[in-house]
């Protein structure tokens, strides 16, 4: 029997991309620095997650997760102490995609780097063409769009939320990825209504080549409460070749589950079965009950957003580190659901480092963990592709080769 279980913690980099400069990331390192912080007592937290002290990762350092951090950096992560044995192959793999975005990342993870240059909207203010914005009111029917320019996600809500609800248009922003992000209140504005306008502004950007519209709900009534729900949505564009899990679906009439944001991320292209859930345990328990029932030539995907999106993003250390060591807690369960034959891997689509100034991405190698599947335990060394990862799945299922990636099988 042949399943996979691919878990992508979202933004989980690892440093040392050798591009980082020509991102300005050059130092870069989600994990070092997260684990600098907590070693230097700067990454304590009361809650939601309690913690202080050095990062324990006990199960991921089993899985060679800093043995990896080692070989992409040359520096071990501060306040850790590797084990000396591993259970599972590991290695650092880099990004031949041109952008650090999570469309790109996840592609690229399944086998189709993105090798050509995504539309920006590169100015921080007056971000959108007008005749964009004109399109947008005159065919969603809106009295007009607020933001219109670059932003974190909370922080706009904080100073645009009120004048959302008050007037009816929806706040509109973007960052250094290639994204048209649309934030409005499920109750006052409505949730149906968001994705229609989301729907909008997808055809609209397509000739702008924007790999994502992103609808951002939120609740709340007052700048100091709003705040950002489960119900956001992604809407990409196609792969633009078919990655692997498509392959698995039309060549070994396989089944691709994803759970979270996966099947937004490839806009549905090879997803056979779709979990939503919010929050990293409840990814996390979709995850394990995806696999008990798993039959052959099954492939299960999850994002694991939070790390992204609540942290990363939000530039908050110790509520990476907690997020992190409560991932690692939950990590045993899933090692003792796994059969002989099933292949786990661990990664992530780019960094998002908690220490590096603004709040955007970084430019960083990803872990490579591995285990199952007849391999051997010790270092696949540096990975040149996140395709190996889509090459190894490709290998494992039978399916015809991809074009990009080496498999580590
Ligand atoms: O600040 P928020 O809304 O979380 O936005 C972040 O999420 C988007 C997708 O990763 C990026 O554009 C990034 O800026
Ligand atoms: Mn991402
Ligand atoms: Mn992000």
């Amino acid at each position: 029997m042949k399943r996979a279980i691919v878990l992508v913690l979202d933004s989980f980099g690892i440093g040392g991309a050798p591009d980082a400069a020509e991102f300005g990331d050059l130092g870069a390192d989600t994990l070092g620095s997260i684990a600098k912080a907590c070693a230097q007592g700067r990454a304590a937290a009361i809650s939601p997650r309690p913690r202080s002290g050095p990062l324990y990762l006990p199960h991921l350092a089993s899985l060679g997760l800093f043995h990896a951090h080692v070989e992409s950096t040359g520096q071990p992560a501060a306040g850790v102490v590797l084990p000396n044995t591993v259970l599972g192959s590991y290695g650092h793999a880099q990004e031949i995609s041109s952008g650090k975005d999570t469309p790109s990342g996840h592609w690229e993870l399944a086998g189709v780097p993105v090798l050509f240059e995504w539309g920006y909207f590169l100015d921080k203010e007056h971000s959108f063409p007008e005749s964009l914005i004109n399109d947008l009111v005159t065919q969603a029917k809106l009295p007009g769009i607020l933001g219109n320019c670059h932003a974190p996600g909370t922080t706009i809500l904080q100073a645009l939320g009120d004048e959302h609800i008050s007037s009816g248009k929806p706040i509109c922003y973007s960052s250094v990825d290639s994204v048209f992000q649309i934030a409005a209140h499920e109750q006052h504005f409505g949730l149906a209504r968001l994705y229609e306008v989301c729907e909008v502004a997808r055809k609209l950007l397509m000739p702008y080549n924007i790999a994502r519209v992103i609808a951002r709900p939120f609740i709340g009534d007052s700048p100091e409460n709003y705040a950002r729900t489960g119900n956001r949505r992604d809407y990409s564009i196609a792969p633009p070749a078919p990655t692997v899990l498509q392959k698995l679906v039309t060549e070994r009439q396989g089944q691709v589950v994803s759970i979270g944001k996966i099947a937004d991320i490839y806009a549905d292209f090879g997803i056979t079965k779709k979990v939503k859930a919010t929050g990293t345990e409840a990814l996390f328990n979709a995850t394990l009950a995806e696999l008990k029932q798993a039959g052959d030539n099954t492939l299960i995907m999850t994002n694991f957003v939070d790390f992204d999106s609540s942290f990363g993003h939000r530039r908050d250390i110790a509520g990476y580190a907690a997020e992190l060591e409560a991932f690692d807690r939950m990590l045993p369960e899933l090692l003792s659901a796994l059969q002989p034959n099933d292949l786990l891997i661990l990664s992530a689509d780019h960094g998002c480092d908690p220490s590096w100034p603004g709040t955007d991405h970084t430019r960083e190698r990803v872990p490579v963990l591995a285990l199952g599947a007849g391999l051997s335990a010790g270092s696949l060394g540096q990975r040149d592709s996140f395709a190996d990862i889509g090459q190894s799945l490709a290998q494992y299922f039978g399916t015809s080769a991809m074009d990009y990636g080496i498999s580590f099988l």
